[in-house]
């Protein structure tokens, strides 16, 4: 189900001609109750699928923003059982996919096969675990091929060839192609072969491509999206939300649109 859910979403999206937008935010950040209200708004403004990060004290990959964002979520008191049991209860009230980011740790915590079950009560169709590298997935691919969950393979600037092949090739719902060597946070611009790795991707990948890390403004999404499918936004957007800066938020996933409205 949930696979089937990522795919029928970036299918319209490239019949519409248009770029897949996922925004990231933190679940919890602002208070679990502001979490429907979150997603509803991304997806009336046209979001693609929404990226959902669990709170976790050791991040890897996350900059200064998503720490932050986390700090602020986890002094919320929500945990993955809380945040899932709120997905479950809100589930009727959108039908854009979610796709959870979390890092190993609290999955395992959670323990596999209960993670698997209740992302499926709670209409989860994607899973990202940054932490998770290709020779260890058996760990948790089984349950969440059994429960139709996609496992989204994040490929970075400096992997192999081979490596690169081998996550083309086996990521689901989509591939995240992570644009810079380094953490996630808005950035100015990109090193100059960046269209070259994005082209590379898309010609071996059998999913949608979508580049993530330092994607701030419509400029960098016109820029990116010449080649690949689509893009992930995090930092900037955690950004706006803490300004309540709606309006930029909007116009920041109308980007993503061929018929855009710039403001
Ligand atoms: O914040 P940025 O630079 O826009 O990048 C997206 C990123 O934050 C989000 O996808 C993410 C948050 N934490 C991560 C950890 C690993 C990979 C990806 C992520």
């Amino acid at each position: 189900m949930g696979k089937t859910k990522l795919s029928e979403a970036f299918a319209q999206v490239k019949k519409s001609g248009d770029k897949a937008f996922v925004p990231y935010i933190m679940a919890g950040d602002g208070g679990l109750s502001t979490l429907g209200e979150r997603i509803k708004l991304l997806e009336q403004f046209g979001a693609t699928a929404i990226e959902l990060g669990i709170p976790f004290s050791d991040p890897v990959a996350d900059g200064p923003t998503i720490q932050e964002a986390g700090i602020r979520a986890l002094k919320e008191n929500v945990s993955l059982s809380s945040i899932l049991l709120e997905l479950q209860k809100l589930k009727e009230t959108y039908t854009i996919p979610i796709v959870i980011m979390t890092y190993l740790n609290p999955v395992f915590a959670y323990g596999i096969k209960s993670f698997a079950a209740d992302c499926t009560q709670a209409g989860v169709s994607g899973i990202i675990i940054p932490d998770l590298p290709i020779e260890e997935e058996e760990l948790v691919s089984a349950e969440l091929e059994k429960h139709e969950i996609a496992l989204i393979r994040l490929v970075s600037i400096t992997s192999t060839e081979e490596r690169k092949a081998k996550l083309a090739n086996r990521s689901e719902g989509f591939l995240y192609a992570v644009t810079v060597a380094g953490i996630t946070g808005a950035r100015e611009s990109y090193q100059k072969d960046i269209g070259e790795y994005l082209a590379s991707l898309k010609a071996i990948s059998k999913v949608p491509v979508l580049a993530g890390f330092g994607v701030a403004t419509p400029e960098h999404v016109h820029q990116l999206g010449q080649y690949c499918d689509g893009v992930v936004v995090g930092s900037r957007i955690i950004d706006l939300f803490q300004e309540k800066n709606i309006e930029k938020i909007q116009e920041l996933i109308q980007s993503a649109k061929s018929t855009q409205v710039l403001g």
